[in-house]
C-alpha cells in the first residue's frame, strides 16, 4: 500500500479564507490538534506578509515537533529570509517557494518570458537551499500552464535542489482527467522525477477539488495538500477529511493510505471551525452535521436492521459518537418505536399507533421533531381525558390599535360543533371569552403559563392553565406550534377535566395530578 503524505495548509491557505484571521494563540492550538491528527507536513503561514504572521509562524514552528512545519514564501529573496527567521527552532523545517507559471499569469501579473520565470525560480531555490535542506516548489497555476512548460520548470526545481514539485490548481479550472494527465507525463517524461516528491494542490472553484485530488493519486503522487472542513481561498481547498476517508474507504480502487489519526478528524473540524468561524454546512462530506444523520422511515428502517444498508463510514472511526435517527415528516413507525423506546416508553401497538398519527401530524408542521416534543406528545396522549369538548378552527384578529377579537369553533362529542366569537383585553383573554360562550361553563381562570418545549422558531408552545369553579380546581394542558392555539387546547382540556370531576367527584383520577 502506497503512502500518501498529508500537507495540511489549513493555517496558511485555509487563513486566506476572506474574514479569517486566526492570531499566535489560534495558530498554536490547531496546530497542535493537527499533530494530533498526524498531518506530515503543516504550513503555518507566510511569514513575509506581517510581522504577526511570522510570529504565529514560528511559534507553531517551536510548538510542533511530530509534524514538518512549513512557511510560504515568494521567489524573493526578503521572503526567503522572512521564512528562515519564522522557522527557527522548528524540529522539521521547510521552505515552501512559489512562482506562477501559466500564460495569463506570467503576462499580466509577473510581466515575465518563460525564461524568466525559470531564472527567478532557479535563483530562489539556490537561495534558499543555503539554509533549507526541504524545499517545495510550487508552480502557481499549473491547471493553466503549457504542459511542456511544466515540465521544464519541474526538471529545472529538481536539478536546482527542491524535495517536492507541487502541481496547484490555483484556480480550480481542471477536471479530474486533465490533472491526472499532468502527473502522469511528468511522472513519464522528466529526468530525475523519482528524487522528489510531487504534490496536489486544488481549489474547489468547480466542486472539483478532492476528485481532482483523488486523480493525481491514482496518477502517481506523493502529497496531498488541503485544509480541515476545505476552507481557504474563495471556493476553498481540498479538504483533507474527504481525500484521507475516499482513501480509507476505497483502499481497494486507490491502493494507498495516509497515516492520519482517523478518529481526530471530527475534533479537529469543529476546532477550525470554531477558531475560524467559518461554519461548516449540514451537508458537507465526513464532518458536517447531517454526515451521520437519517431522517426518512426508508433509510431509518434500513439502519436499525444493518448500519451499512446506508453508511459506508462508522462515524466512530472519524470521531463522531454515534448515528443519529432524525425523526421528521419522512420518519416511518420503525424509527418512531425505537425513539419511543430510547425515550423509556414501553407501549402497546395501538398506543404506538395513535401516537405516530399525532407524531406526523406534527412533524407536517415543524421541521424536526426533538425528544422534547415526543415526550409531550406521548405523555398529552396517555392522560385519557374525555374529549367533551373538542377545538375546531380558531381565529383571531389582532392588532395593537383595536380590540382582539376571536373566533373559536368548538366541537361536543355527538359531533355538532358551535362557533362563539368574543373580544377580550389580549388574544388569549379573547380566545378563553369566546370558549366560555360556547361551552357555556362558568370558569375562573387561575393561573396561565407557557413555556418552550424545543427549540427554535418552530417550537412546539406547551400551555398549562388552572381554571377553578367554586371550590373545584382543574389544571389542563395544550401543546401546538401556535401558542394561541396551544392555549386554546389547554383551556378546553382543562373544561373537560372538570366535567369528568363533576360527574365522578370522589375519583382521584390522574388527570388532574398528572401534568
Ligand atoms: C496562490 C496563493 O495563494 S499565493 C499566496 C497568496 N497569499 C498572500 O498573498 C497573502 C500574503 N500577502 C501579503 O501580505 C502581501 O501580498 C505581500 C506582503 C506578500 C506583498 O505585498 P506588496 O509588496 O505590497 O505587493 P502586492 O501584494 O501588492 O503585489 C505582489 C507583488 O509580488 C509579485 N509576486 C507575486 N508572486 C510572486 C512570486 N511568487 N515571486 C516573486 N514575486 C511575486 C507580484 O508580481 C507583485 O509585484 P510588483 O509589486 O512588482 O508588481
Ligand atoms: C502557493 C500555492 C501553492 C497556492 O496556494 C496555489 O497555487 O493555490
Amino acid at each position: 500500500m502506497r503512502k500518501i503524505y498529508i500537507f495540511d495548509t489549513t493555517l496558511r491557505d485555509g487563513e486566506q479564507s476572506p474574514g479569517v484571521n486566526l492570531n499566535t494563540q489560534e495558530k498554536v492550538e490547531i496546530a497542535l490538534q493537527l499533530e494530533k491528527l498526524g498531518v506530515d507536513r503543516m504550513e503555518a503561514g507566510f511569514p513575509a506578509a506581517s510581522p504577526g504572521d511570522l510570529a504565529g509562524v514560528n511559534a507553531v514552528a517551536r510548538a510542533v515537533r511530530n509534524a514538518s512545519v512549513i512557511g510560504l514564501s515568494r521567489s524573493k529573496e526578503s521572503d526567503i529570509e522572512a521564512v528562515r527567521e519564522a522557522l527557527q527552532g522548528a524540529q522539521d523545517p521547510c521552505i515552501h517557494l512559489f512562482l506562477a507559471t501559466s500564460p495569463i499569469h506570467r503576462q499580466h501579473k509577473l510581466k515575465m518570458e518563460k525564461h524568466q520565470v525559470l531564472e527567478t525560480a532557479e535563483a530562489a531555490i539556490k537561495y534558499a537551499k543555503k539554509y533549507f535542506s526541504k524545499i517545495e516548489f510550487s508552480l502557481e497555476d499549473a491547471g493553466r500552464t503549457e504542459l511542456d512548460f511544466i515540465a521544464e520548470v519541474t526538471a529545472m526545481a529538481i536539478r536546482a535542489g527542491a524535495s517536492v514539485v507541487n502541481i496547484p490548481d490555483t484556480v480550480g479550472f481542471m477536471t479530474p482527467y486533465d490533472y491526472g494527465n499532468i502527473f502522469k507525463m511528468l511522472k513519464d517524461t522528466v529526468p530525475g522525477i523519482e528524487k522528489i516528491q510531487l504534490s496536489a494542490h486544488c481549489h474547489d472553484d468547480l466542486g472539483m477539488a478532492t476528485a481532482n485530488a483523488l486523480a493525481a493519486v491514482l496518477n502517481g503522487a506523493d502529497q496531498i495538500e488541503g485544509t480541515i472542513n476545505g476552507i481557504g481561498e474563495r471556493a476553498g481547498n481540498t479538504s483533507i477529511e474527504e481525500v484521507v476517508m475516499a482513501l480509507e474507504t476505497r483502499q481497494d480502487f486507490y491502493q494507498a493510505k495516509t497515516s492520519l489519526v482517523l478518529k481526530e478528524i471530527y475534533r479537529t473540524s469543529r476546532l477550525v471551525s470554531k477558531l475560524t468561524g467559518m461554519v461548516v454546512p449540514g451537508n458537507k462530506a465526513i464532518v458536517g452535521a447531517n454526515a451521520f444523520a437519517h431522517e426518512s422511515g426508508i433509510h431509518q428502517d434500513g439502519m436499525l436492521k444493518e448500519k451499512t444498508t446506508y453508511e459506508i463510514i462508522s462515524p466512530e472511526t472519524i470521531g463522531v459518537k454515534e448515528s443519529k435517527l432524525v425523526m421528521g415528516k419522512h420518519s416511518g413507525r420503525h424509527a418512531f418505536r425505537e425513539k419511543l423506546i430510547d425515550l423509556g416508553y414501553d407501549l402497546g401497538d395501538e398506543q404506538v399507533n395513535a401516537a405516530f398519527a399525532k407524531f406526523k401530524d406534527l412533524a407536517d408542521r415543524k421541521k424536526q421533531v426533538e425528544d422534547e416534543d415526543i415526550r409531550a406528545l406521548i405523555e398529552e396522549k396517555l392522560i385519557e381525558t374525555p374529549e367533551i369538548f373538542a377545538l375546531g378552527t380558531l381565529q383571531v384578529a389582532y392588532g395593537n390599535q383595536m380590540t382582539p377579537t376571536a373566533t373559536v369553533h368548538v366541537r361536543f362529542q355527538d359531533g355538532t360543533e358551535v362557533a362563539e366569537s368574543a373580544v377580550g383585553n389580549g388574544s388569549v383573554d379573547a380566545i378563553y371569552n369566546a370558549i366560555d360562550k360556547a361551552t357555556k361553563e362558568d370558569v375562573e381562570l387561575d393561573d396561565y403559563s407557557i413555556k418552550s418545549v424545543s427549540h427554535g422558531k418552530d417550537a412546539l408552545g406547551e400551555v398549562h392553565v388552572v381554571l377553578k369553579q367554586n371550590d373545584v380546581s382543574v389544571q389542563g394542558r395544550g401543546i401546538s406550534t401556535d401558542i394561541l392555539e396551544a392555549s386554546a387546547k389547554a383551556y378546553l382540556d382543562a373544561v373537560n377535566r372538570l366535567i369528568e370531576k363533576r360527574k365522578t367527584p370522589t375519583s382521584n383520577r390522574s388527570n388532574v395530578t398528572l401534568i
